[in-house]
């Protein structure tokens, strides 16, 4: 049976004053792989933030990860965000800590205790990314399609039941892009499921899976034709 983790009907995003998105009707199932594309300023950072609660939702319905997006109150953002996993175009780890503290910063924060469990967890997530003997280093003694793994590690952490990806390959070369791909693909192929804002066509057409383009105000699901 299938489980719905994202639905949005009719919901307009908003920057403030001005309308970004309107109508969109929009669900994610479980286990699914939803590229969403579009133009510098169509709306996909403004979409993403409205997901994870940056941006709050005022007109049309929205749910998410058993999360009500209408009227989500500050003191339940945290909570939200602890069942998705967010990857950023800029990796966003801290600069002053090694790899294993990042994450560990992060389980820390999220209510883990046990420094067993956390050194257990920490092993987990980079093994998975291929990071493992990484660890020790800092941020800045990573390459950027590195850093990014690490940042898919610490997404992975609390094991989310979404992954939200803004333009996660926007600061890669296109084969590091490709690495990381591949690597969000595996991820997708191991049950989780993942949202991905890009602008990267080339990726789409490597790798075709179901779009959601942004254009003029309007989100709609584009279907991709084989050249
Ligand atoms: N913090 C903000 N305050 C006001 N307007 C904003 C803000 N952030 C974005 N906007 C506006 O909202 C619209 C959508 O921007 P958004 O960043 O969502 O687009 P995008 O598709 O993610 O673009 P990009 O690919 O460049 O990241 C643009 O017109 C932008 O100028």
């Amino acid at each position: 049976m299938s489980e719905t983790v994202l639905q949005l009907k009719d919901a307009t995003i908003y920057q403030g004053e001005s309308m970004v998105l309107a109508n969109v009707n929009f669900e994610m199932q479980k286990g699914d792989f939803v590229y969403l594309i579009g133009k510098t300023g169509s709306g996909k950072s403004s979409f993403m933030k409205t997901l994870y609660g940056d941006l709050e939702l005022t007109k049309g319905k929205g749910s998410i990860v058993n999360f009500n997006l209408n009227g989500l109150k500050e003191k339940d953002i945290p909570f939200l965000r602890r069942k998705l996993g967010i990857v950023f175009q800029d990796f966003k780890l801290l600069p002053d800590r090694t790899i294993k503290q990042n994450l560990a910063f992060v389980l820390k924060a999220t209510g883990w205790t046990d420094k067993g469990k956390i050194a257990l967890r920490i092993d987990e997530v980079l093994d998975k990314v291929a990071m493992k003997t990484k660890g020790f280093k800092f941020p800045h003694e990573l390459s950027g399609g590195e850093q990014q793994r690490v940042a898919i590690a610490r997404a992975l952490l609390n094991d989310p039941e979404l992954i939200l990806a803004d333009e996660p390959t926007g600061n890669l070369d296109p084969q590091t892009s490709i690495e990381v791909m591949e690597l969000l693909l595996d991820i997708n192929k191991n049950g989780n499921t993942i949202l991905m804002a890009t602008h990267d066509y080339a990726l789409l057409l490597k790798y075709p899976s179901k779009t959601l383009k942004c254009d003029e105000n309007k989100v709609f699901e584009v279907v991709q034709r084989k050249s």
